[in-house]
């Protein structure tokens, strides 16, 4: 797949490298026992893991089943099972830092990688939670590292109790929504009008949760 990556945008020229993940590591606490983590530019030189992921990764075209109708999924996808090798040294390195970081209060460590590639600003996700298996029911945590095009992840409360958040995330940034984060509130990537280039976001989450 090939894309025009405006070369402005990006760190061209530094050394790919995580920082400690608890540097400048910011967190807010959400309604219902939920929390999110911030923390900036975490990969620094970021630019060849990305191009990387956007040429070598097997890219999914999904079609889902809406109401009546068979609709594009806008976005292509690709899941990476914990015994999967995963298509980047650094994805690899990313889950490793995550996992010692936060397994103290998670519990466990992150196994399974979801990517998504945004294409351009009509490509998005709905609002959801990730509650697909045991997150269900339990705390869990979802790890997102996001890459290339700055796009705003939104998280609203499901009650519609508490107002909604929106935050933009850019280049090498992590977020991790916690605690009860995917039960009681809803994320999304909208759609946008503005002309920006492709993002991929990589979603590192535990056993058992989708
Ligand atoms: O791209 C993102 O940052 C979010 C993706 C997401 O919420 C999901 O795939 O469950
Ligand atoms: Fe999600």
């Amino acid at each position: 797949m090939s894309f025009a990556l405006q070369g402005s945008l990006l760190d061209l020229a530094e050394e790919s490298s995580f920082g400690a993940v608890g540097d400048g590591l910011e967190r807010t606490v959400l309604t219902d026992g939920a929390w999110v983590d911030v923390r900036r530019g975490w990969l620094r030189g970021a630019d060849p893991l990305l191009e990387a992921l956007l040429r070598d990764v097997p890219w999914h075209a999904e079609r889902r089943r809406m109401y009546d109708s068979v609709v594009d999924v806008p976005r292509l996808t690709k899941f990476y099972a914990a015994d999967e090798a995963l298509p980047h040294p650094l994805l690899v390195e990313a889950r490793e830092r995550l996992s010692d970081h936060y397994e103290p209060e998670l519990g466990e460590r992150f196994a399974t990688a979801g990517l998504c590639c945004y294409r351009d600003g009509r490509d998005s996700v709905a609002w959801h939670g990730d509650r697909v298996g045991r997150s269900r029911e339990e705390d869990t945590m979802v790890a997102i590292l996001s890459l290339g095009s700055p796009r705003p992840l939104l998280l609203r409360p499901r009650d519609g109790g508490a107002t909604a958040l929106r935050l933009p995330l850019g280049h090498g940034d992590l977020v991790v929504m916690g605690g009860s984060c995917q039960r009681t509130w809803d994320h999304a990537i909208p759609k946008t009008t503005q002309a920006v280039g492709p993002r991929v976001s990589v979603q590192l989450r535990v056993l058992g949760v989708r």
